[in-house]
């Protein structure tokens, strides 16, 4: 337990610290208030004992009311116990309104000190578990939302046999693979399976954090530390205190921000942007990129030390096209999830329609798979899912040998419109015949020309 006693009286000061010495970790006194917004800059104090008259102003509590308030307004959480003279009661009470959390008469008995100062830092520690937990429970959802990790293949199989073997250690793993692979469902399954799984699974695409945003996002930010800084924010380091952080798309990381990653990863501790407290870090790091990391580092992009940090371990997902036999396990996985989403019943998969995906590149790898899967049973009704109801697939897949597919979207409105647009070049705006490519009917084609705008 950490205290904190402000009183201009030094003899209080004293006596106080060394009675309570004797039952707290820290007990840091201070005769001058104005210390009071420096020193807790510096450290956190699970209790602050708060003089309410000092001498400059004498009996009205003024003074006390004003530190207070300042003293909530820098940490909102903070526990404070007031210091009051006999007759000064009326007082005390408006301090509680004002949000202290007790009050100690003075001259006290030192067990009655105490109790008071023994309560209050009950009440500090239940603040902080509500604190933790309120984290936790904001990055449960994420976590729960991982699902199994489907697949036959050898490749696979190895895949789980290897989550199993690092999972229960705290080895830092590096998960490699094309987009699409599965690299956030490896992620969060070593989490489930780890010594951690109850605490949080912090998630943080590289990719997507503005460069000048980078250090807040990650160690986060006092008030005040920058133009926008407008409340403290928790950085996503400490989010995941206790629990695993996942860091995707990391090779995308300048290498400016390469060494300040390393930094914390070495030093095991943070500073907040505009804070000068140091907190220690106790995270599972796991990182994932879709970049060749190894050949990043040979050309000078990616730090060798860095990556040394992060690989202990290397789980490599190979794309779909290489573990095609995994295509009808996952197609009917994903047949029955979108069927019990939309209520419907589950089609099945001609012979045809399995060799025909077999067969299929998917360049968006399981993701692509999985939308496209999706995408078919919206748009059909039969209870036997053909070839042709893939036909976006076909359309995708010829036009990428062509060289010609405008975008490299996978979703699934853009692919569309994309698809009719060139059904539409192909036959000179003829609807009939482009309804038939697509395999829609005329009125469903002019339904998506009109959605479309085209
Ligand atoms: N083996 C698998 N079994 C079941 N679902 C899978 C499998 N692999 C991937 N998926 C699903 O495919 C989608 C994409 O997976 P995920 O986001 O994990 O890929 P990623 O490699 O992290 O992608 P990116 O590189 O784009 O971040 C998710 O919906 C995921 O649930």
């Amino acid at each position: 337990m950490r205290v904190l006693i402000v009183d201009d009286d030094e003899d209080i000061l004293l006596a106080a610290k060394m009675f309570l010495k004797k039952h707290c970790k820290e007990v840091v006194i201070e005769s001058n208030p104005k210390k009071i917004p420096f020193l807790l800059n510096q450290a956190s104090y699970d209790v602050i004992l708060l003089d309410m008259n000092f001498t400059e102003d004498t009996t009205s509590g003024k003074e006390g009311f004003f530190w207070l308030e300042k003293i909530l307004e820098q940490t909102p959480k903070a526990v404070v116990v007031m210091i009051t003279a006999y007759g000064d009661v009326e007082m005390a009470v408006k301090a509680l309104k004002l949000g202290a959390t007790d009050f100690v008469l003075k001259p006290w008995q030192n067990e009655k000190l105490l109790a008071t100062v023994l309560s209050a830092a009950k009440l500090s520690n239940s603040y902080k578990e509500v604190e933790s937990l309120q984290k936790t429970n904001q990055h449960l959802v994420e976590t729960l939302s991982g699902g199994e990790i489907i697949g036959e293949s050898k490749a696979i199989q190895q895949v789980l046999a290897m989550i199993e073997k690092v999972a229960k250690t705290d080895a830092n793993v590096l998960i490699l693979g094309e987009n699409g692979t599965g690299k956030e469902l490896v992620a969060k399954a070593i989490h489930r399976y780890s010594l951690r799984a109850k605490e949080a699974f912090v998630s943080v695409d590289m990719g997507a954090i503005s460069e000048n945003l980078f250090e807040s996002e990650l160690f986060g930010h006092k008030k005040g530390a920058f133009t926008d800084a407008k409340e403290d924010r928790t950085g996503r380091f400490e989010l995941a205190q206790k629990g695993t952080l996942f860091l995707d798309e990391i090779g995308n990381l300048p290498l400016t921000h390469q060494a300040k990653l390393l930094a914390v990863l070495q030093n095991r501790q943070i500073t907040p942007v505009g804070s000068n407290k140091v907190i220690p870090i106790d995270i599972r790091l796991i990182c994932a990129t879709n970049l060749d990391i190894h050949q990043a580092v040979a050309e000078g992009n990616f730090r060798q030390d860095l990556l040394y940090r992060i690989n202990t371990v290397e789980i490599h997902l190979p794309p779909l096209r290489e573990r095609a036999g995994d295509i009808p396990i996952l197609a009917k996985h994903f047949l029955q999830k979108y069927a019990k989403k939309y209520h419907r019943p589950t089609p099945k998969l001609s012979a045809e329609t399995i060799a025909f995906l077999e067969n299929y590149p998917f360049p968006g790898n399981v993701r692509e798979l999985e939308h496209a899967l999706e995408r078919a049973l919206i748009m059909s009704d039969s209870e036997t899912l053909s070839p042709d109801d893939f036909f976006f697939l076909k359309a995708t897949k010829t036009s990428t040998f062509n060289n010609s597919l405008a975008t490299s979207t996978l979703n699934l409105d853009d692919v569309e419109k994309e698809m009719i647009q060139k059904a539409l070049d192909k036959y000179n705006g003829n609807i009939s015949k482009a309804a038939k490519e697509l395999g829609l009917t005329r009125a469903s084609l002019y339904r998506r020309l009109e959605k479309y705008g085209l």
